[in-house]
């Protein structure tokens, strides 16, 4: 049966150029528009690891929908040529670990304001739809967190629900260079807009809250750097199949909202396929109803990690340990993050679904299968590391 929008019209199959295809959202993405659509993929990135099992071998349903171009678009005269001959380019490429934001400034920026320039500047002069990812880390810190501790107005969701249209963008003093991303994110969301406002570009900014799942990043010393560190999933993956604690920064304190990469996906498809409804509007994908503080989700994974891998927890499952050792000088952290979901619902009807027990419990039977052999094994032979 083919293929229907919201608004009942049948969808045409279209040529994507999906830029950043190689990392965890976009494989989760190619994943999706392989197996369950019949739009044709561009996928662009300097790795391709992600998405090895969809290119390869060419029996698979959906050989010849989906072309690796390995090439840095920091770089290469190939990028207009693929924006031009595709309907939608997704731009996902970005350095988004916190690690790097205060450490690596220089190139956070860069990757996500400099960079991103020629992706939106080739979209608008050849009337090309762009979906751009942005980030919920636009929002910054909430109001609500410059209140007294013991106000009651903190309790009121009028100070900490951040909503596309009516939130500001708060962050710290520039010395902060956590902000660094967050500041290069905003001002490209900002000229994407300015893009749509004076000259026509039909765009469509995401700002995930939290999307984790499978794939995430890396499990350090098996596949990335053994000094790395990436998102808080990875990191408190790797330290419960190591049966280390899990580190809390700064006490854990900090909210956020976790939805599973699966549901968010869903919302993004829908925007694929229906431009009337999701070009020139700005959405937060996020669940708010899996909101815990970063200790409550060390709880939970330690707990979840310790029934699908049948292993007991460590007697002292968590440490604490301050921002500046973990991240060095310059962090700095959002309170909170519940998205308003009001515009995203009343253009495309989505919702999550996925509770965070259940997200969890599935991320970590994959950790589990996927490294837990490679971890014994790296921990019985530590030289060959
Ligand atoms: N995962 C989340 O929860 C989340 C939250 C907020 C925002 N985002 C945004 O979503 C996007 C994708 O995030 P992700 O979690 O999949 O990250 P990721 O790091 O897994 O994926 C990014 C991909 O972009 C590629 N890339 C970076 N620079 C490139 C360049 N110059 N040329 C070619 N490829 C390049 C990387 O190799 C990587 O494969 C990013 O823009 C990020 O800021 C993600
Ligand atoms: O081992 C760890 C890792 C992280 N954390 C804490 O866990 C929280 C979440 O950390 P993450 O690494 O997932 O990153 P954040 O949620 O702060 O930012 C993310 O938000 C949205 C995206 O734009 C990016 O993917 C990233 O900036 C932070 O408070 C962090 O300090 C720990 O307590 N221990």
């Amino acid at each position: 049966m083919a293929r229907v929008d919201l608004d009942g019209n049948v969808i045409k199959p279209m040529t994507i150029c999906m830029i950043g295809a190689g990392g965890f959202i976009g494989s989760h993405l190619c994943e999706k528009l392989m197996s369950e659509t019949l739009h044709t993929v561009l996928a662009v990135d300097v790795y391709s690891d992600k998405i090895k099992h969809l290119l390869e071998p060419d029996s698979l349903p959906w050989a010849g929908r989906i072309q690796f171009h390995r090439l840095n678009i920091k770089n290469d005269s190939r990028l207009e040529g693929l924006i031009k001959c595709s309907d939608l380019t997704i731009n996902l490429a970005a350095i988004c670990t916190p690690a790097d934001y205060n450490t690596r400034p220089l190139d956070t920026i860069y990757s996500n304001f400099i960079d991103a320039l020629p992706v939106v500047k080739y979209c608008s002069e050849n009337n090309k739809r762009l979906i751009h990812f942005s980030t919920c880390e636009v929002y910054g810190k909430t109001i609500g967190s410059f209140l007294p501790k013991d106000s009651p107005l903190r309790q009121d969701p009028a100070y900490y629900i951040l909503k596309e249209d009516t939130s500001p963008c708060i962050f710290g003093s520039v010395e902060k260079q956590r902000w660094s991303y967050a500041c290069a994110k905003q001002l490209i969301e900002r000229l994407i807009y300015a893009e749509g406002a004076e000259n026509g570009l039909e765009f469509t900014i995401v700002r995930p809250f939290n999307w984790i799942g499978p794939r995430m990043d890396f499990i350090p010393g098996i596949d990335g750097p053994s000094e790395g560190v990436p998102r808080v999933l990875a990191c408190f993956s790797n330290n419960l199949l190591r049966r280390e604690p899990l580190k809390l920064v700064d006490g854990g304190e900090s909210q956020r909202t976790f939805i599973y990469i699966k549901d968010a996906i869903e919302a993004v498809l829908l925007m694929i396929e229906n431009p009337a409804r999701a070009s020139g509007h700005i959405f937060n994908v996020g669940n708010p109803n899996n909101e815990v503080t970063v200790r409550q989700l060390a709880e939970m994974m330690t707990q979840v990690y310790s029934k699908v891998s049948g292993e007991d927890a460590i007697e002292t499952p968590t440490i604490d340990v301050s921002s500046k050792e973990f991240y060095g000088e310059g962090y700095d952290d959002s309170d909170k993050r519940i998205p308003d979901m009001t515009i995203i619902n009343k253009q495309l009807g989505w919702n999550p679904k996925t509770s965070l027990w259940d997200l969890l419990e599935s991320t970590l039977t994959y950790q589990h299968r996927t490294y837990a052999e490679a971890i014994k094994q790296a921990i019985a032979k530590p030289s060959a590391n």
